[in-house]
């Protein structure tokens, strides 16, 4: 990294610490006063009018001490809290305080008192930090400012840095209209508009370089950092309606995120893939070869359900791309409908209901029974159908599966040996089988006329697995007494019109793919699917992953971590070692997990090493990906 003679000038409040600290005292101090709200509500009114240019500084500090009521005793306090609000990306990028510590300022409007001793902990000494001071009166209350300072004044900063005659390139770091003046002033080079905590518009708007982050800020200055590629640079694109929660959870973590409401298509994808690290999506969206080739950045795709048929697995891997899915987020929810409908269609009640709606009064036991007793077979004894066979027995029906695998019957359920005998047996089927292409048209019409006559078929696993031709004609000839059905061989991309074979037959219990579309699921997914994109984003871990060696790695602190992807083929962990050797590296741990297909190594360095050896390790051949993560 080139060490230029540049000047650092820093803004403390909201760009140091993600707060206002007189925001801070306020709250501290008034605690108690009844009217403390409206009164910090005041404050943080005159704050803004200040930072914005819309009232002169010095106004906005006369009338915010005049507000406050502080107390020299109350500092300490003060001090300890911010202690606790250093901004994020402030925090954790130590180092660059460290080594650039003769050349960063801090130049701000605040007081002395609370911005030196948070700042010594970053390196940056009393001499090199310029704010205000307080005054007291005897009793050690706050009662005003030294009104001599220039940081008191109106445009007080561009006076101030004028007066330090700075040598090198001048960038100022800060979030507000006092720190953008001082370029325009001409007094300083470049200002970045500092967004970590707050984005004022102004601020932005006349920065050089909108920065989310101090990374930000390190990567385009190339200054030493935490990480290697600023997470504000990481392009998430996250499709059919995710619930928001992955949003907020996401761009906390600093990505940038974009929610799409719909799926897409192929093309329209292939579009809007460019440029995008990670992708989300749901059951809908077909991540196909040509979507990957047209991926020139893609790391991961994040299913934000439990199928992952939609996505072309291997060739994702093939390119490095790695998918993870939500393994049991809506198993629960799955399970309560399958209860429902067997209760519903049993009970004859979408007909009953259908018929008042339209009028009809027909009180009638007819075709309505009671579920207790009642055979149910469960064909796929996987998540969904073991949970449903326990909550079965506790109504009374009597269980019965099938599986391809071996599966241990929980409770009195009976295993049996073929499809042909559950299908004998149950007075519902309910399917549960996963979402493997092999499985289309698992039921069609030799299986529905192995089922007993006048039972019940409830499919919510997915639309490929039953013939609904087959279906529907059982349905008609009254083979099948009912039928709940969430899941088409063809379903719309978008909310929208919709048709089947099925409409219009009675007792038949027609969803738009809701099994797992509940607030609750949809919850423990956003945190469940954005937690595995963070943390192989964030540590390189795949723990879960569906289509990749699993890994999960220790973390790391004051070390360098290599992620390299290759086919798994022999010597190339010889081929990777001899570059690190090459280069002088010292490995301070290596971590390998691979497939048949797939190496993943995970390699720690202990310090700072050539760049050129980058260049070194992407040139081995056969490999697919090589990231830096910091
Ligand atoms: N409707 C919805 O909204 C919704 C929500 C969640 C899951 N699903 C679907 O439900 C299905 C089950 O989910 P899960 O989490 O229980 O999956 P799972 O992988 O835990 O279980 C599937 C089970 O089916 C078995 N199986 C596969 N093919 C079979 C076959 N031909 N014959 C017999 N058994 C077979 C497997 O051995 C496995 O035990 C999946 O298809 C999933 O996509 C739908
Ligand atoms: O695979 C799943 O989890 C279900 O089919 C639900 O898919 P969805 O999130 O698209 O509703």
């Amino acid at each position: 990294m080139t060490e230029v003679a540049r000047k650092y000038v820093f803004d403390f409040d909201s760009t140091l610490t993600r707060v206002e600290a007189l925001d801070v005292l306020a709250e501290m101090t008034l605690q108690g006063k009844p009217n403390r709200e409206e009164i910090i509500g005041e404050i943080q009114r005159i704050t803004n009018l200040g930072i914005d240019g819309d009232i002169s500084f010095t106004e906005s500090l006369e009338q915010r001490i005049k507000l406050l009521e502080a107390h020299k005793d109350d500092l300490d306090g003060l001090v300890e809290e911010l202690r606790h609000k250093i901004s994020k990306s402030i925090e954790s990028n130590k180092e660059f305080f460290e080594k650039f510590s003769d050349d960063i300022y801090v130049i701000s409007c605040g007081f002395k008192e609370f911005i030196d001793p948070i700042v010594k902990e970053y390196n940056i000494p009393s001499e090199r930090v310029f704010a205000n001071t307080f005054e007291f009166d005897e009793q050690g209350n706050i009662i005003g400012f030294d009104e001599k300072n220039v940081l008191a004044t109106h445009n007080g900063k561009i006076e101030c840095l004028k007066n330090l005659d700075l040598k090198g390139e001048v960038q100022v770091i800060g979030d507000g209209y006092s720190d953008y003046v001082m370029r325009e002033a001409g007094i300083a080079d470049k200002f970045f508009a500092y967004t970590e905590n707050v984005h004022r518009e102004k601020a932005a708007e006349h920065a050089d370089h909108v920065t989310p982050n101090l990374d930000e800020f390190l990567f385009v200055n190339d200054l030493p950092r935490n990480i290697s590629y600023p997470k504000n640079r990481i392009k998430i694109l996250l499709l059919e309606n995710v619930h928001p929660a992955a949003f907020h959870n996401l761009s906390e973590d600093g990505f940038s995120v974009e929610l799409v409401k719909t799926s897409l298509s192929e093309e329209e994808l292939i579009e809007r893939i460019k440029g995008v690290h990670v992708l989300g999506i749901r059951s809908k969206t077909q991540v196909t070869q040509k979507v990957m080739d047209a991926a020139d950045k893609l790391l991961v795709v994040g299913a934000f359900c439990i199928g992952t048929t939609q996505i072309d697995l291997n060739y994702c891997k093939s390119k490095g791309v790695v998918v993870f899915n939500a393994p049991y987020s809506n198993t629960r929810s799955v399970v309560e409908l399958a209860i429902g409908e067997i209760i519903m269609l049993m009970r004859s009640v979408f007909p009953r209901s259908t018929e008042i709606h339209g009028g009809q009064w027909n009180k009638t036991a007819s075709n309505s029974r009671e579920v207790r007793g009642k055979n149910l077979g469960i064909v796929g004894y996987g998540n969904i159908g073991k949970q449903l066979s326990v909550l079965a027995e506790a109504i009374g029906m009597r269980v019965y599966y099938y599986d391809i695998d071996d599966k241990l019957a929980l409770g009195n359920a009976v295993r049996c040996e073929t499809l042909e005998n559950l299908l004998n047996i149950s007075d519902v089927v309910t399917l549960h089988i996963d979402d493997n292409k092999a499985n289309k048209d698992f039921i069609g019409e030799r299986e529905l006329n192995q089922m007993k006559d006048g039972a019940m078929l409830i499919n919510l696993s997915r639309g490929f697995v039953v013939d609904i031709d087959a279906l529907s004609a059982a349905l008609e000839s009254g083979k099948l007494a009912g039928a709940a059905v969430d899941v088409y061989p063809e379903e719309p991309r978008a909310n929208g019109e919709f048709h089947s074979k099925l409409q219009g037959l009675p007792n038949v219990i027609l969803t738009p793919h809701v099994g797992g579309s509940t607030e609750e699921a949809q919850r423990n997914i956003a945190d469940f699917v954005p937690n595995k994109i963070m943390d192989y984003i964030n540590s390189g871990n795949t723990v879960d992953a569906v289509n990749f060696p699993n890994i999960r790695l220790p973390k790391q602190t004051n070390a360098h971590r290599f992620l390299h992807i290759h086919k798994n083929v022999p010597g190339i962990m010889a081929k990777i070692n001899k570059v690190l050797a090459e280069y002088e590296l010292n490995i301070n741990g290596q971590y390998l997990s691979t497939d048949s297909e797939l190496g993943y190594v995970i390699t720690d360095l202990d310090k700072e090493y050539n760049k050129e050896v980058i260049k070194a390790l992407r040139k081995i051949e056969n490999t697919i990906k090589f990231r830096v993560l910091y």
